[in-house]
């Protein structure tokens, strides 16, 4: 029988797992190679480094996938000269994403007193992520730019703004980018002290990308010089992160933007259908019949619902400052990795249906249903 081993926090594992094989959960963060040296499936998250060192005891292994967009804990050109086959989940939790930025902006914005409608958001990272969102800000009328240089290569129509230059001219810049540390493009420390230095003193950070995407060390030196708005998601060096930076943030939560119950979700049924591909047995189990039923499933709109409504909807699924708040409270008790376990459930804009007579177009492009 297939041995599978899965990081205890991915939801849905055995639902989707317990007919391929028997199924073992384990803790991510401190996993060894000991730990898991039987398997022949491992399901990791983004807090376990997928390295020889984890697998050179384990001689059997076929797969490992991993329920994250991210890949910087993989290493994959190690896994490609054991032949193991290997897969990420991509996009899984990007809405997610991209709802977590939108409820940051709402909340800097009455904080500060905006209208987005006159700010700039330079979007660093257009991938899965950051088109997502370059669509929900054009749908609310907020002026964006875009930066990613890999796909400018490749695409003659990406309307590519250079990083220098959206540093100079945003009012707000949320980084969607991997972390990668070789390469021309590479994003270690992209944001470091040469370019805040080059920021408008009021531009607004929001990192819900990789901690190491920011010079943190120079973050803070840079916001004790001048404090600008700040919303950090994620940090360097998760979970020892640098605690004086959290008095300056507006917004401090523990890399969960990516939590919602849908995004989690969908990253364990995207390696459950890779896993039955390369086994080449059918899907029995489905997604849409394992999410819980949502609280509120349908809301009646009528014709006067516009823009302004759209955030009030938005604040009842969800409220980023409730996961400020409990950051706040418990960081220095319970710890980065408990606020992470232990994170309330959060449900998407999609699993909420607006009902009514015109319902407008924009709505579906915010992610509602
Ligand atoms: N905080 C959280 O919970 C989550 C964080 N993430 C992070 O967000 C990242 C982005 O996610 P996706 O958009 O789904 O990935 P993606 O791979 O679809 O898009 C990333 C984009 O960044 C671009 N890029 C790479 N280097 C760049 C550079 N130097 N400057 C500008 N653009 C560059 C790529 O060309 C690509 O278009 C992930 O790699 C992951 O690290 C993803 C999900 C949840
Ligand atoms: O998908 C990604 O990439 C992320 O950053 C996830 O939100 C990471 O979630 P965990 O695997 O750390 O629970």
């Amino acid at each position: 029988m297939m041995k599978i081993f899965a990081d205890e926090n991915m939801p849905l594992v055995q639902a989707f797992f317990a007919k391929l094989g028997e199924v073992t959960l384990f803790n991510g963060r401190t996993a060894r190679a000991n730990d898991i040296a039987e398997a022949d499936i491992l399901l990791v998250r983004s807090v376990t480094q997928v390295n020889e060192a984890l697998l050179a005891a384990n001689k059997k292994l076929q797969f490992v996938g991993t329920a994250t967009i991210g890949m910087d804990h993989i290493d994959r050109t190690y896994l490609a000269a054991r032949n193991i086959a290997f897969s990420s989940a991509p996009g899984c939790n990007a809405q997610s994403v991209v709802e977590y930025v939108l409820s940051s902006l709402w909340c800097l914005a009455e904080r500060y007193q905006w209208q987005l409608r006159d700010k700039t958001v330079g979007i660093v990272g257009v991938g899965n992520i950051g088109r997502r969102l370059a669509n929900a800000l054009t749908a609310l009328h907020i002026p964006v730019l875009l930066c990613d240089p890999i796909r400018a290569k490749h695409e003659a129509d990406f309307a590519h703004t250079d990083f220098e230059q959206l540093c100079q001219q945003a009012d707000i810049i949320s980084f969607h980018t991997p972390l990668t540390k070789t390469g021309l493009e590479q994003t270690t420390h992209l944001l470091n002290a040469t370019q805040l230095a080059k920021l408008k003193p009021d531009c607004a950070i929001i990192n819900a990308s990789r901690g190491g995407v920011i010079d943190n060390a120079a973050l803070l030196a840079a916001q004790q010089q001048c404090r600008r708005p700040l919303v950090l998601d994620v940090w360097e060096h998760e979970p020892e992160i640098l605690r004086p930076l959290i008095a300056y943030c507006d917004i401090a939560t523990a890399h969960i933007a990516g939590h919602s119950i849908e995004g989690k979700a969908r990253g364990t049924a995207m390696l459950y259908q890779r896993c039955c591909e390369l086994l080449q047995i059918p899907e029995s189990a489905h997604l849409s019949e394992l999410l819980p039923v949502p609280a509120v499933e349908k809301l009646q709109i009528s014709a006067n619902f516009g823009l302004p409504d759209v955030q009030n909807v938005a604040r009842m699924l969800y409220d980023v400052r409730r996961d400020d708040a409990l950051f706040r409270y418990h960081i220095e008790g319970k710890g980065f990795d408990w606020l992470r376990k232990s994170y309330p459930a959060r449900r998407e804009f999609s699993a909420l249906q607006l009902v009514g007579q015109a319902t407008p177009p924009w709505l579906s492009q915010l992610g509602f249903n």
